[in-house]
């Protein structure tokens, strides 16, 4: 390559590599997967290092010297105290050897001590805590500063307001100040709930759980956060007041022992080992146990363990030419991830088949040429929606790579283009519903393409069998073949027709199946008062899984009320966005809808409310002030666990105050409520309080 060629080719790939980092960082969806991205990378840092005078004349920054930009509209931006890095990472064995061989050079000696940890594929984050207390939460931003996520990031499930003081004084005292950093993530099953309420309502999938939670973590509405369940896991030291030597800190392994001591969710293994050698079976190790870990790996980072050594060998933090660039740092020289590729695989598209969902959705399938993936044969792999196979111009024919990320669906990644045979057509994306032929529709702004019939048999089909499956209706013997056998047979029409099959119509059906018959109408009747949030559930309104029926059924009681609520009435419930409600209202405001309730009322359907709710709890109804420190709960939390238990709070205490929740240095309002008779209660008190209402599903 010229000279002149290296610098076309320095510019294509700043300008690809700077899209892909937007789409990435900044919306969460990116357009290839993180091993082609890395190759990208590795090829314009090859050439900016081959080619010097080539990377002088292309000007600007390139993205090599930059860290991956996260911040967007809508949050405060907030300084690190201690910047934030990405790290230098390799595919390659050969490579981390070399980095070992760098340490060697730096302290001549074989023996040194490394820390090997689980690189955790989520959305970095720092957290700060003033003597114990949680009081920021930042995004990595581009390393100096970030966003100011605070707020979401107290809703994370798991993650303590305040840290666990050290049980003897010997073991140090907590810092004034420190900066701990991790990474935000989602568990697969989580992130499939999700994925589905996404296609459900029209709205692009997330990829994997990783954007799904940088997308998550980046929504200004709390609410919908609060309902996505991002959990935290924390490894990493920046800022720290007293020096943490005087914490007793002087290593990575001492550190990961001090998070765990303060009680802060941390990586399940760590290794602490000497040597190159025990570094790569350490590696080898987290390979075969990582698959079991909760959040997504895509890798092993190797550290430097003692404090002391990494300070000796910083930071870079200079651009391609080797100049410094102003005490700006890009990655640590004492750390060097190692990426494990992708389970990826070779194979063939046989066909593309179209799947109709339960609200209408056509979803694009790839069936293929079985392959061994991940230790799973593997035949069909989701291609998304229309858009998806446009993009990356899937057609039968094609031979593809297929990968697969943890227990996530297979996907379609990249078309071998090279090897597509000259026949291969465009695929053509359906027009009409392939089960009923009506002209299918996108709603403006969605990608997916529905079937609007309602009486689209597919969609029937499937609307029944979510209503009898186990999550909802819970009928034993009612799985998919049972329902399309009585549909076709035409025994039912609806789910309510359920409700009125008597034996003689299911004899026919199989051979001396009277004992069958009997046990199915049998088991049919005993769910006439299943539980009203299964029943809820079974009726499949978008937006509303389990979780959100559970409240729902908590909040109204009955199918009656809960048809007869208005959208504020839906909005007030604890979590529940605009969307969400605005989704549950429509539902019940289509006169079809109302019917099938009627129709399910009719044929004796009558719901079990939950047995206690919080209306019955000790909280409900009561006015509650708080005041002064809590032990555990932040202030914001005590008031979110009282208004989802029906209380109310309020800020002054006057005589219809039913309880003052009262934490250490509380002042004026103590007294006040001591000189009006009113209750004060602690922490535990309240807690207490707040289980007696709090037995019901
Ligand atoms: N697919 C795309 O279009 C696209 C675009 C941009 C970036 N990416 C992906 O993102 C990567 C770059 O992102 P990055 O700068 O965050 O780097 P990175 O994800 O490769 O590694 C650095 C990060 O790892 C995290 N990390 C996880 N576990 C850790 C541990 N135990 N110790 C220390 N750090 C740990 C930290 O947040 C750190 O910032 C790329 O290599 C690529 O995989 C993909
Ligand atoms: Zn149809």
């Amino acid at each position: 390559m010229s000279p002149a060629e290296a610098q076309v080719r320095i510019i294509a790939l700043r300008s690809e590599i700077s899209h892909h980092d937007s789409l990435y960082y900044r919306r969460a969806q990116p357009e290839i997967s993180d091993f082609d991205y890395d190759r990208l990378k590795r090829e314009l840092a090859d050439l900016e290092k081959q080619f010097p005078e080539a990377v002088a004349s292309s000007g600007g920054a390139s993205p090599t010297a930059q860290i991956g930009d996260d911040r967007t509209e809508g949050f405060a931006r907030v300084k690190h105290r201690q910047a934030m890095t990405t790290l230098d990472n390799t595919y390659d064995e050969g490579e981390l050897r070399d980095f070992h061989a760098r340490m060697v050079k730096a302290f001549g000696t074989e023996e040194l001590a490394y820390t090997v940890e689980p690189k955790i594929d989520g959305v970095a984050v720092s957290l700060t805590y003033e003597k114990g207390k949680l009081t920021r939460a930042v995004t990595r931003g581009d390393g100096e500063e970030g966003d100011d996520v605070t707020v979401n990031v107290r809703t994370l499930r798991g993650l303590p307001e305040k840290l666990t003081p050290p049980a003897d004084l010997l073991a140090g005292a907590l810092p004034d100040l420190i900066e701990i950093r991790g990474e935000i993530y989602l568990r697969d099953e989580e992130f499939r709930r999700i994925n589905q309420l996404q296609e459900e309502t029209g709205e692009a999938p997330y990829a994997n759980p990783r954007n799904l939670a940088a997308g998550t973590l980046k929504q200004l509405d709390r609410n919908l956060v609060k309902s996505r369940r991002l959990e935290i896991v924390l490894y990493g030291l920046g800022a720290c007041e007293p020096e943490p030597t005087a914490l007793g800190i002087d290593s990575q392994t001492a550190f990961q022992e001090k998070l765990r001591a303060w009680g802060l969710p941390v990586v399940e293994k760590f290794w602490s080992v000497l040597g190159i050698d025990a570094v790569v079976s350490a590696i080898r190790e987290l390979d075969a146990l990582r698959r079991k870990f909760v959040y997504a790996t895509d890798g092993a980072v190797v550290k430097l363990d003692a404090f002391a050594k990494q300070r000796v060998v910083g930071f870079r933090g200079t651009d391609a030419q080797g100049r410094a660039q102003e005490a700006r740092k890009l990655s640590p020289r004492w750390a060097c991830a190692y990426k494990f590729a992708p389970d990826r695989a070779e194979t063939r598209v046989k066909a593309i088949t179209i799947q109709v969902g339960r609200t209408g959705a056509l979803t694009p399938v790839a069936e293929l040429e079985p392959v061994l993936l991940a230790g799973t044969t593997v035949k069909r792999a989701t291609l998304h929606n229309a858009d998806e196979i446009a993009r990356k111009d899937v057609r039968v024919g094609d031979s593809v790579l297929v990968e697969k990320a943890g227990e996530i669906i297979p996907a379609v990644v990249q078309v071998l283009v090279e090897k597509r045979p000259p026949t291969c057509e465009p695929y053509v994306f359906p027009t009409s519903c392939p089960v009923c032929g009506t002209p299918v529709v996108r709603a403006e702004g969605e990608v997916v393409w529905r079937c609007p019939n309602q009486e689209c048999p597919e969609k029937v089909k499937r609307r029944i069998e979510h209503f009898t499956s186990k999550a909802c209706l819970d009928i034993d013997g009612l799985g998919e073949e049972m329902v399309d056998l009585l549909l076709k047979q035409g025994l039912i029409k609806n789910a309510a027709d359920i409700f009125d099959l008597k034996v003689e119509q299911l004899l026919p059906l199989k051979k001396s199946g009277e004992i069958w018959a009997g046990n199915l109408i049998k088991g049919i009747a005993a769910r006439r008062t299943a539980d009203l949030w299964r029943v809820i559930h079974g009726l499949g309104i978008p937006q509303v899984g389990a979780a959100s029926a559970k409240d729902l059924a908590r909040r109204f009681r009955s199918l009656d009320a809960l048809v007869e609520s208005s959208l504020d009435d839906v909005i007030k419930i604890d979590g529940f966005g605009e969307k969400t409600a605005e989704s549950v209202r429509a539902w019940f405001n289509v006169p079809a809808n109302r019917a099938l309730i009627a129709e399910l009322q009719h044929a004796g359907l009558n719901p079990t409310p939950p047995v206690a709710t919080a209306s019955a709890g000790a909280i409900a109804g009561k006015t509650i002030v708080l005041t002064g420190t809590l032990p555990t709960l932040s202030r914001e939390q005590a008031a979110e666990k009282i208004e989802a238990a029906g209380g109310k709070v309020s800020t002054s205490v006057s005589k219809k105050t039913h309880y003052l929740l009262a934490g250490e240095e509380a002042g004026s309002k103590l007294e006040k409520a001591k000189s009006l008779g009113v209750a004060v209660i602690d922490e535990a008190e309240f807690l207490r309080l707040l289980a007696v209402g709090d037995s019901g599903e």
